[in-house]
């Protein structure tokens, strides 16, 4: 019943043009054949979309969908949702074949965040090509590591995740507390909870405990092969004047050399290369103070401290 990885994102937009464009040319993204006039899908490797783009009437990310190795465990995972209490949605025939899977359900965590689950693991087999020249997506030999990992506000933190674990079966990679207000006596600190799913990535999925944002994701995290991937990106960004939320950094925990950058969406993606894999039979939780071991200066704590010096 595990989550084996994660397989997809769905994104809502009112404009698809723009992040067609944002998603192929910034990102570098491969437009994939799709058979519905206001969806979008973007190909990262061998899967026949990792991101499929919405029309809609918000700007926002919509759900994860993580995958599950088979039926037995798909079935289960359905099982285990139901007896957590959680609303479950079995999706018909013909939504499975649109998001051409074999089977799909609708759920959501305790936070409120959506989630899809699904089996069925159909290949394009079309040879990937970046349109903006990126090498090669980290998602392992066979997808297996996922499409990067998502980042989701759980204001009620030690439900949601606890619900992660118990009902979806990930498993703590690091559980990050990060004094972002100087760390003194009166500083709270924030609560993050960094999971693996059934592969190597270091997370597939992070908590944080944060108030719910309006674009319903705080980021997602995609890899690429090389720094230079990662530098050629960050040139695209600042050509093309995309906003920078975090600058370029390197990552304590998962050792992720990354720049983060803000989409169309509302919503971060931060784009690196670098990520630590581990084994997750034998991993023992680790707990992170520090965010990265240099770089990742935020915009947001820029705009914090312009203001209390001004
Ligand atoms: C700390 C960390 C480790 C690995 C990651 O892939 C990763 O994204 C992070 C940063 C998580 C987090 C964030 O995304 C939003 C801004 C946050 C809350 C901070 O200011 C500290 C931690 C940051
Ligand atoms: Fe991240």
């Amino acid at each position: 019943m595990t989550v084996a990885s994660l397989g997809y994102v769905v994104i809502e937009t009112r404009d698809l043009a723009s992040w067609s464009t944002f998603a192929t040319e910034v990102v570098g993204l491969m437009p994939a054949p799709s058979a519905q006039h206001d969806v979008l899908l973007f190909r990262m490797d061998d899967r026949p979309f990792r991101f499929w783009i919405q029309q809609g009437d918000r700007e926002a990310f919509v759900q994860p969908g993580w995958e599950l190795a088979n039926a037995g465990d798909f079935n289960a995972a359905v099982e285990r949702l139901k007896s957590a209490g959680r609303p479950v949605q079995l999706a018909t025939p013909a939504e499975a074949r649109a998001r051409q899977v074999t089977a799909l359900a609708r759920s959501s965590d305790p936070a409120g965040n959506d989630l899809e689950i699904y089996y069925g693991r159909v290949l394009d087999y079309a040879p990937f090509r970046s349109p903006a020249g990126v090498s090669r997506f980290v998602t392992g030999p066979s997808g297996e590591l996922g499409l990067g990992h998502v980042v989701l506000s759980a204001p009620n933190f030690a439900e949601t995740h606890a619900f992660y674990k118990s009902v979806l079966g990930f498993g703590d990679t690091d559980l990050g507390h990060f004094y972002l207000a100087g760390g003194g006596p009166d500083d709270p600190g924030v609560r993050f909870a960094f999971m693996h799913a059934r592969n190597q990535r270091h997370h597939s999925l992070a908590l944080g405990e944060l108030p719910q944002n309006e674009a319903r994701l705080v980021h997602l995290m995609v890899e690429v092969a090389s720094v230079d991937d990662v530098g050629r990106a960050y040139e695209r960004v600042h050509k093309q004047e995309v906003p920078v939320s975090a600058t370029l950094g390197r990552h304590v925990n998962d050792k992720m050399l990354s720049f983060y950058m803000r989409t169309p969406g509302g919503f971060d993606i931060e784009y690196g290369c670098d990520g630590l894999l581990i084994d997750p039979a034998t991993w023992i939780p680790t707990t992170s103070l520090p965010v990265s071991d240099w770089g990742h200066v935020w915009a947001f704590q820029n705009a914090d401290n312009q203001g209390s010096e001004g």
